[in-house]
């Protein structure tokens, strides 16, 4: 078929999308989604990055909370010729979807992102590996409609034949995605996973906090080059405090990185915990006090090991950041908005408290 925009296709546009664009009026712009702010929209089209509203006769026709412009949603956009803010007119079907399942008893679904092609689901194969988790993870990508793949990091720190057995475990389990390594200590593995990002495809990065997805994201970019870029002219206006999230890598591929990633697939991860804890949750019986948090109370077992260097504080430290995150990513939505400051608060203060 005949694309009737063919500029659109570095930003990850399609013949799948075409097909779907038939919403859009002769006058629109197509532009993609990089960033949502409560009901400011970053967008992006050929010319550039502007700032848009979801225009009020699209809000009064779609009252699902799915339903808004998420990052990496295409959007018809009626561009305002004072060039401030467009209007977001339809949001185009998408292709896949990251979601979570909203608390509550309607079903709804927050939006973490769309039109993801590839999920990498990043695992540490130091201390973080675990197959149950990776299978969790594997049936939401595989449900959100994109292709998964696992990327083991940190393998600075195991053996070849940790590894080597770590893969064996994943294939036996009949998980039969594409496996990465990667070292962004070493740099092993990383022009191989540069290599594999192919231009217009949509990535992102899924995982437990700590596995290095930050850190590799940051390579993948040379962030300071992005920092530069955001200051200096793509025409996103003076007052922008918006981060993008939808991200253009040198090579052309897109990434999307956004906080909602970090909470997707952590619910019901506690057992995973217990699996991979089983160390420090053992120990734990011993400590003075039956409700012990293994943080500063006297008596505890769990502190003696780690002071006498018989679980390591690394590994002690990864507990106590997983225990935190999967808590807090029980609670509902609405109590995590309310209680989202005092966890940054809380969590500072836990740091403190494991440097002293
Ligand atoms: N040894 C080793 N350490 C790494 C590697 N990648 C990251 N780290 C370290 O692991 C810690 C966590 O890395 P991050 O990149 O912040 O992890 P993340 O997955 O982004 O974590 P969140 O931002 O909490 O989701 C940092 O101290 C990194 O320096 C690696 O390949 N090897
Ligand atoms: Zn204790």
């Amino acid at each position: 078929m005949k694309i009737r925009y063919p500029d659109l296709a570095p930003l990850g546009w399609n013949e799948w999308f075409e097909e779907r664009a038939a919403e859009c009026r002769p006058g629109d712009t197509i532009a993609r989604v990089v960033a949502v702010d409560r009901d400011l929209l970053l967008v992006m089209d050929p010319a550039g990055t502007f700032r848009a509203k979801t225009a009020g006769s699209y809000l009064f026709r779609h009252h699902l909370v799915q339903e808004l412009p998420c990052v990496g949603d295409w959007v018809c956009v009626e561009k305002d010729p004072a060039g401030e803010l467009g209007r977001v007119r339809a949001v185009l079907e998408r292709k896949s979807a990251l979601r979570r399942r909203a608390a509550g008893d309607v079903v709804d679904y927050q939006m973490i992102a769309a039109n993801v092609d590839c999920v990498i689901i990043v695992q540490s194969c130091h201390f973080d590996f675990n197959v149950n988790r990776l299978e969790r993870y594997l049936v939401m990508v595989k449900d959100g409609g994109a292709e998964p793949w696992i990327l083991l990091t940190k393998t600075d720190l195991v053996g070849p034949e940790v590894l080597a057995s770590q893969v064996a475990q994943i294939r036996a389990a009949g998980v039969t995605a594409p496996v990465l390594t990667l070292s962004n200590v070493t740099g092993r593995g990383m022009a191989d996973l540069k290599q594999i990002l192919a231009p217009a495809q949509t990535y992102c990065f899924v995982g437990s906090s700590g596995v290095g997805k930050s850190t590799m994201i940051n390579h993948l970019l040379g962030r300071e080059l992005l920092e530069t870029r955001g200051v200096s002219g793509t025409g996103e206006g003076r007052h922008t405090t918006v981060r993008r999230e939808l991200l253009l890598l040198e090579g052309g591929a897109l990434v999307i990185d956004n906080p909602g990633m970090r909470e997707f697939g952590l619910l019901g991860a506690e057992s995973g915990m217990e699996e991979n804890f089983s160390d420090i949750t053992g120990l734990g019986t011993g400590c003075r006090y039956g409700n012990c948090t293994h943080t500063a109370e006297p008596g505890c077992a769990v502190l003696e090991a780690v002071n006498s260097g018989a679980i390591s504080r690394a590994h002690y430290d990864n507990y106590i950041k997983l225990r935190q995150e999967s808590a807090f990513y029980q609670m509902s939505y609405v109590e995590k908005r309310k209680k989202d400051r005092n966890f940054g608060k809380y969590v500072k203060s836990v740091k403190k408290q494991l440097k002293k």
